[in-house]
């Protein structure tokens, strides 16, 4: 087992030492005081929690992520319900093996060590959780994405239909809700029918975290698993809240479900809703298309959304094929001389008379920041407002034409950025959504906690908090996808030795554990973990 020190335990049962707080604002209050048991028990030394790293044979590494027999002693198991549900007790060997776990890198050599794992996810044996006991809440927070409804609908029907669970609130509007608003009662009925529309019937927003009030009104309203879907910036409040929910000891299981349009998550295949965005896009390139070919010297220009991360503008590029030219964050590109954008779209309009430009969002900020002068404005969360990229790019390509060409000259601009994360998830989504809000039931109630799920190499995991906060996935333009894009484009690269660096540098994993490196861990072990 790992090294956590036993210490005096406090009452399986204590009374809510915050009675007096006011459930909507998480202030105190002189309101009557309401007599309740809190659902702290037993809990060993208070500690910051640690990764959990386990190792074994051959350079295997297991990054395992919480339980909450971690901190809390002597915690009741029962057997899982699942095993009397006529659906799934016919599935052999259902119940997924306590040492099953998932390899991060599948591409390996002969002598390569075996490498970092991750736990597998899905139903176990036992359960922590007595149905009638658990009371969940699931909150959305950041920017809408196709499929936030679909795993709302699919957390409550894990919950209700595989483990019989009927108290389930969904707190309204992100992470203020918990302290600023009432709860929106959560039932089967409630959420049939929902995946077919867009958005999240329990709102979103930015800005808003408050720690300590979310986790009050977390003990405070008696929640004990806390389903949290959000992207970075939401997980990364997720593992605070698990932080001091362990502190205070509290049997609270939290579970974050990663969502992010711009696919920027580390480790994890995709993200969900980034397929629906993707063939959203396709409309947009679309009419592009359509415009920039029936006009005469014509130029389609799409702005599609990619913060940090331009996949969706890559991978809506590649679908298409229609399209000359993309522009992601991660390849700076120029506009004048050899080998600039100006260039090639001189080129291209020569040549064929029409052309298709992808730009995302967060390309070529340095270039308008420079030429706009702009202010570093941030978001409520603490984003950088971008500036309109597609906007700039128009006027520079307009004026452009204007001054250096005696070309007739022809730009539509398409902005469908919030078009493409209103929709509804697609049916590859959907099902996606559902994997991943099984999981995350499952790992809940196996008494994991402090972790995000996700499929890698195909297979849902338990990923600790840190592995998908500490860094963002971005489009690696020394990869073979980028390669593929440009040559379906047959843009410039805009590369230079600079850049080329930086890509290789961005690709090492960070946190791909060393065997020294392991060899000072004091939480390493040599066996594995059970809970
Ligand atoms: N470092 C952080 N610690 C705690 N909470 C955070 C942190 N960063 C952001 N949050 C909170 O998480 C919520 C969502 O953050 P943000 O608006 O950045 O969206 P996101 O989850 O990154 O999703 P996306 O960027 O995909 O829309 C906000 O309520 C914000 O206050
Ligand atoms: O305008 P909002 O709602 O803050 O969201 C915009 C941002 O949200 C995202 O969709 C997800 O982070 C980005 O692509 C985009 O920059
Ligand atoms: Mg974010």
């Amino acid at each position: 087992m790992h090294s956590v020190t036993h210490a005096a335990s406090i009452g399986a049962f204590k009374l809510s030492s915050d009675k007096n707080r006011d459930r909507k604002t998480g202030n105190r209050n002189s309101r009557k005081p309401e007599v309740k048991l809190t659902h702290r028990s037993p809990v060993m030394a208070v500690s910051e929690s640690q990764p959990k790293v386990v190792t074994g044979d051959h350079g295997y590494v297991l990054e395992d992520v919480p339980h909450l027999t971690d901190y809390i002693t002597d915690l009741p198991t029962y057997p899982n319900p699942l095993q009397d549900n006529p659906a799934y007790a016919v599935v052999e060997q259902y119940f997924v093996d306590m040492d099953d776990t998932i390899a991060q890198k599948i591409v390996v050599h002969a002598n390569s060590p075996r490498g970092t794992h991750f736990r597998r996810a899905g139903p176990r044996q036992k359960v922590y959780f007595k149905s009638d006991d658990v009371h969940a809440c699931i909150v959305t927070c950041g920017g809408l994405c196709p499929g936030l409804n679909t795993v709302i609908r699919e957390i409550v029907g894990s919950l209700h239909d595989m483990y019989g669970v009927k108290r389930i609130e969904g707190i309204e509007g992100g992470y203020r809700g918990f302290y600023s608003r009432n709860t929106i009662p959560l039932t089967p009925k409630a959420v049939n029918g929902i995946h077919k529309r867009g958005g999240t019937i329990i709102g979103t927003s930015r800005g808003g975290y408050d720690n300590k009030k979310i986790v009050n009104s977390i003990e405070d309203r008696g929640i004990n698993q806390v389903y949290i879907i959000g992207g970075d910036g939401t997980q990364k409040g997720a593992s605070a809240i698990y932080e001091e929910v362990r502190r205070r000891g509290l049997k609270v299981a939290v579970v974050g479900i990663p969502k992010t349009i711009d696919n920027d998550i580390p480790v994890i295949d995709q993200s969900f809703g980034f397929d629906t965005a993707v063939e959203e896009a396709q409309r947009a390139i679309n009419a592009a298309h359509v415009e920039a070919e029936s006009n005469e010297n014509c130029i389609g220009l799409v702005k599609l959304m990619g913060r940090n991360s331009g996949f969706i503008a890559m991978y809506a590029t590649l679908a298409s094929r229609d399209v000359d030219c993309c522009l992601i964050p991660e390849s700076s590109f120029y506009l004048e001389g050899p080998g600039g954008l100006f260039e090639y779209v001189e080129q291209r309009i020569k040549e064929n008379g029409h052309m298709v430009i992808v730009v995302a969002e967060g390309a070529g900020q340095d270039l308008v920041a420079e030429s706009l002068r702009t202010n570093d404005d941030k978001d409520a969360s603490g984003n950088k407002l971008l500036n309109d990229v597609g906007l700039w790019l128009s006027q520079k390509i307009k004026e452009h034409f204007k001054k250096q060409t005696e070309m007739e000259f022809n730009l539509k601009y398409i902005d469908p950025t919030y078009m493409i994360r209103a929709v509804p998830s697609n049916a590859s989504d959907n099902v996606y959504c559902t994997l991943l809000a099984q999981s995350a039931v499952h790992g809940a109630m196996a008494g994991y906690t402090g972790f995000t799920v996700g499929p890698v190499h195909g297979r849902e995991c338990y990923l600790p908090f840190y592995r998908i906060t500490e860094k963002q996935n971005k489009v690696v333009i020394t990869d073979r996808m980028w390669a593929r894009m440009l040559s379906s484009t047959n843009q410039p690269s805009f590369l230079n030795t600079k850049d080329i660096i930086e890509s290789i540098m961005d690709e090492a994993p960070p946190t791909q554990l060393l065997d020294d490196q392991l060899a000072d861990n004091s939480l390493v072990t040599k066996e594995a973990t059970v809970c």
